[in-house]
């Protein structure tokens, strides 16, 4: 099989370097065939559900996706927007805004893109692109703070199997997790802050993280420690006591034990605790998505409310905010060390020119362009 080529490759095609921004991903309409194509790739991703193959395939095939995709699309239904899905208009509003502050400070040298896990655009398609622009150095960012075998290393995964493909590999860097980035703990500290400002501040801040299977975390999984460690940080930073806030986990999937607490049942027994009014924030979701409007700002305030509680207020994830940009921007340019290069520094242009006059004068056999 011939691997894809760079078949059009010119000398004369500056190298640039690439940041792929990545998202879990989402169905291309609201709808049951559109929901059983993306539930149909994304559940049967092994880093997803850790299920032997062929007991999941019945499972999957002979019961989910032939009851899931029509409750599933009636949800995104709910909040889809009219350009879209919500996840997908927020990743893209923050690669845009990436890309902004990189081109300011880099020039054209930079290309930023976005691509999803599952879904459109994908991987392949996205990395094909960057390819095409003459993208040599590539630097992929997860929108995940805290690492899960199921999402970051699934992105992992995507990307080598992308490049098992390819004949010409670029440098590569991956950005694994977040979680504790002085930066990312800022930005949401202010954005919190400027949250109660405005609104008013809750009797507690729940924390709630999307969860995993229990077996995930015994089985070495990292992300119930990491969002652990980002909620200290972030109480720390708000100076909350202890009692003011809480972590919780939500998005429960099938019937085995998830991580705990759950969202749902503390929301629920919460107001009979004397808790009669919360803020509830989601910092491992870099965007609203269904997982937070619909789940969180819906369901769960039904759960809260009707089980005595007086005041619910949802803080809205960092989304392209200013100060979630900014700060992905800083996570980036860590992660560039040694490999961007601003513009305004005449010793590297003249060192890139000097480079590519010796490339011209090399010589590659079959290559007419040199
Ligand atoms: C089946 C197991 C699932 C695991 C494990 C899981 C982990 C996980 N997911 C996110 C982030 C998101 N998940 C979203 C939707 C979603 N998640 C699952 C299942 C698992 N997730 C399903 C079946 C769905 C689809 C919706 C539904 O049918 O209920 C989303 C929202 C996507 C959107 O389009 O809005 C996000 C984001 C994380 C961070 C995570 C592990 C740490
Ligand atoms: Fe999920
Ligand atoms: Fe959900």
């Amino acid at each position: 099989m011939p691997y894809k080529g760079t078949e059009n490759f010119s000398h004369k095609q500056s190298e640039r370097l690439g940041v792929l921004v990545t998202n879990l991903g989402t169905p291309d309409a609201p709808t049951t065939p559109a929901l059983r194509r993306y539930l149909g790739e994304f559940l049967w991703d092994p880093r997803v559900v850790e299920v032997p193959r062929p007991i999941w395939w019945l499972v999957l095939h002979g019961i989910i996706l032939r009851i899931r995709p029509k409750r599933s699309a009636e949800a995104y239904a709910s909040v889809w927007d009219k350009d879209g899905s919500p996840l997908l208009i927020h990743t893209a509003n923050q690669a845009e805004g990436i890309r902004k502050a990189l081109q300011a400070r880099y020039g054209n040298d930079v290309v930023v893109g976005f691509a999803m896990r599952y879904g459109n655009p994908s991987i392949p398609r996205v990395l094909d692109e960057m390819q095409e622009q003459g993208v040599r150095k590539l630097l992929v960012l997860p929108l995940y703070p805290q690492y899960s075998a199921s999402t970051t290393a699934s992105t992992f995964d995507a990307i080598a199997g992308d490049f098992t493909k390819r004949r010409w590999l670029p440098d590569f860097r991956f950005v694994s997790h977040y979680h504790d980035f002085p930066p990312y703990i800022e930005a949401m500290a202010k954005h919190i802050e400027s949250h109660w400002a405005e609104h008013g501040r809750k009797q507690k801040l729940i924390l709630s993280y999307h969860g995993v299977p229990l077996k995930y975390l015994q089985r070495g999984d990292p992300y119930h420690c990491e969002c652990h460690k980002t909620s200290r940080l972030l109480a720390e930073r708000l100076a909350l006591k202890p009692e003011e806030y809480m972590t919780t986990f939500q998005s429960r999937f099938g019937r085995e034990e998830w991580l705990q607490p759950y969202t749902d049942e503390t929301l629920k027994s919460l107001p009979g605790k004397g808790v009669k009014s919360i803020d509830v924030f989601c910092p491992g979701f870099s965007s609203d998505c269904l997982e937070t409007i619909e789940e969180i700002n819906e369901e769960n305030r039904e759960y809260f409310m009707e089980a005595g509680g007086e005041g619910f207020a949802y803080i809205p994830c960092l989304n392209a905010t200013q100060g979630h940009i900014d700060a992905l921007v800083q996570l980036v340019e860590d992660n560039l060390q040694g490999w961007a290069a601003p513009e305004s520094r005449p010793e590297v242009l003249e060192q890139r020119a000097a480079l590519a006059s010796e490339r011209k004068q090399a010589t590659w056999p079959g290559r007419d362009d040199l």
